[in-house]
């Protein structure tokens, strides 16, 4: 998907919402333990109750990994599932020398079809470009996460050139080959950091996690956050998909989606017109 049919879809939708399928086998409500592959079922009945709020959903993989391979499967059925004029984002956070990060680019991109995968910048350059070559791919690369943790080494500061660790993160990497196919996380918990984010990268699309759980405000997100192309993907996962816990966890993730939605709409009538 291109930078421009995501902001259409935007348009279109009125959203920017992401879904996260963090789905998790202790959390999803006991009936559907009765089915061949609940992880599956419950993503598809979370899919059908969301898919007109949203426009991205964002699979965790380590929710899936953590299940061997019946998680794996219903990974794949779930982005069988997912229609495909959704962005699809792996979450698997992943970062390794360059001929691994070709394997692991193989793996999201041909094999799994994501549009996206999270990238950890920590081992430079050649450990992200092999994802980059992918024309209308994307990486999702860390930059400051929503995490306490975020402030160990993403804060710290560079004294030869008086950025933040997370700053030159940025910087470096927008200078790279086939850097407009990048895009940054930033967490909605440090919605102010955004002012300074934008200053690197006014064009780039951000993911921005952090809404919902973590208690991230939507609002300070876009004030700091949004550029002309909306630029934002905003991901909920628990306050979307543990609304509910009974049979009606759908209509429960359909009411909590249109609110973000809803929430949305308004922001980009406010800062887009
Ligand atoms: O890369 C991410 O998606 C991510 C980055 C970050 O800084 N913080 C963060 O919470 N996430 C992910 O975003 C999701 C947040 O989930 P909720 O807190 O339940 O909305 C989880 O899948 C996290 O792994």
């Amino acid at each position: 998907m291109t930078r421009q049919q995501l902001f259409e879809k935007i348009r279109e939708k009125e959203s920017f919402l992401c879904v996260g399928l963090d789905s998790d086998l202790s959390k999803i409500p006991s009936h559907l333990h009765k089915a061949i592959d609940p992880i599956f079922e419950f993503n598809k009945q979370i899919i059908d109750a969301t898919y007109q709020y949203a426009i991205a959903y964002k699979p965790n993989l380590a929710f899936y990994e953590a299940l061997g391979s019946k998680g794996m499967e219903s990974l794949e059925r779930t982005m069988e599932y997912i229609p495909k004029d959704i962005f699809t984002i792996a979450d698997a956070k992943r970062g390794d020398i360059g001929n691994t990060s070709n394997m692991y680019a193989k793996a999201f991109f041909e094999n799994m079809n994501f549009d996206s995968v999270t990238v950890a910048p920590y081992m430079g350059e050649d450990s992200v470009t092999p994802y980059l070559e992918y024309p209308r791919k994307w990486v999702v690369l860390l930059a400051a996460t929503s995490n306490k943790g975020s402030f160990d080494f993403q804060e710290l500061m560079i004294e030869s050139t008086g950025e933040k660790l997370y700053e030159q993160v940025i910087r470096k990497s927008a200078s790279w080959s086939n850097a407009n196919n990048m895009m940054y996380v930033v967490g909605a918990t440090r919605a102010e950091s955004l002012i300074g984010v934008r200053a690197l990268v006014p064009d780039h699309f951000l993911l921005i996690p952090g809404v919902g759980a973590q208690g991230g405000s939507l609002e300070q997100v876009c004030k700091y956050g949004m550029n002309k192309q909306c630029g934002l993907i905003v991901n909920s996962s628990r306050g979307i998909i543990y609304a509910g816990s009974d049979e009606n966890f759908g209509a429960a993730a359909a009411n909590a989606a249109k609110k973000l939605q809803q929430e949305m709409a308004a922001q980009l009538q406010l800062h887009l017109g």
